[in-house]
């Protein structure tokens, strides 16, 4: 079977990706799997795709070998986008998912339901040796709740409801979350190269 390195340590993107690589036939491993030989890297980059190119290049670089990244977050109309590109340390450093979306309740607290729109961004980058960079985008439009409700998932999915849908990303199966999420879009625009790689 084929395998694949994602460059992330966020163990709730890897459930996501293999559910999504699976039907590829590829087996993913993360920076999780070896954790003793990645240090944390910086995210210095002001847009996601800076942060991805950042991310895939720098683990490519590392094991000579082709590797994906993902850069990824939650944009809020009412808060001008934030919390964007800080979405993980939205409340702090120490990248606590509850503590995040807390934030974001208290912020959004007198913001009424028709105004509560906002996004999941994923952008997903493929860095191999001596090539180009590929990067591509997918987003997930819906608004945001008044509570955390639902048990799978992770990070900002208790409080969003994917448009059309009423119930939150966090109550959908990950079998219902991959089919509509940011992720799945993104995978979708690189999938041609995925299959060469
Ligand atoms: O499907 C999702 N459902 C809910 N929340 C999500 C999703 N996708 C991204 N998010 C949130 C989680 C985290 O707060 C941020 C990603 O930040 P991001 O820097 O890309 O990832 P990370 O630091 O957790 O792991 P890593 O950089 O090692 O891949 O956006
Ligand atoms: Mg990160």
């Amino acid at each position: 079977m084929k395998e694949l390195i994602i460059a992330t340590k966020n163990p709730g993107k890897m459930k996501d990706f293999k559910g999504l690589f699976e039907p590829l036939g590829i087996r993913v491993s993360s920076l999780l799997d070896f954790p003793e030989l990645v240090e944390d890297i910086e995210e210095t980059g002001s847009t996601f795709e800076e942060n991805a190119a950042i991310k895939a290049e720098a683990i490519c670089e590392k094991f000579n070998l082709p590797v994906i990244s993902d850069d990824s977050g939650i944009e809020i109309d009412a808060l001008n986008g934030a919390p964007g590109v800080y979405s993980a340390r939205y409340a702090g450093e120490e990248k606590d998912d509850l503590a995040n979306l807390q934030k974001v309740l208290n912020e959004l607290s007198d913001v009424p339901k028709e105004q509560r729109s906002g996004r999941f961004v994923c952008v997903l980058a493929i860095a191999q040796p001596d090539e180009k960079i590929i990067l591509k985008r997918g987003e997930c439009e819906g608004m945001i709740g008044f509570e955390a409700i639902g048990e799978y998932g992770f990070g900002y999915d208790p409080i969003f409801y994917p448009a059309g849908s009423s119930r939150t990303m966090a109550e959908l199966t990950p079998e219902e979350k991959n089919n509509i999420s940011h992720r799945r879009k993104a995978l979708d625009k690189i999938e041609k190269w995925v299959k060469e790689l």
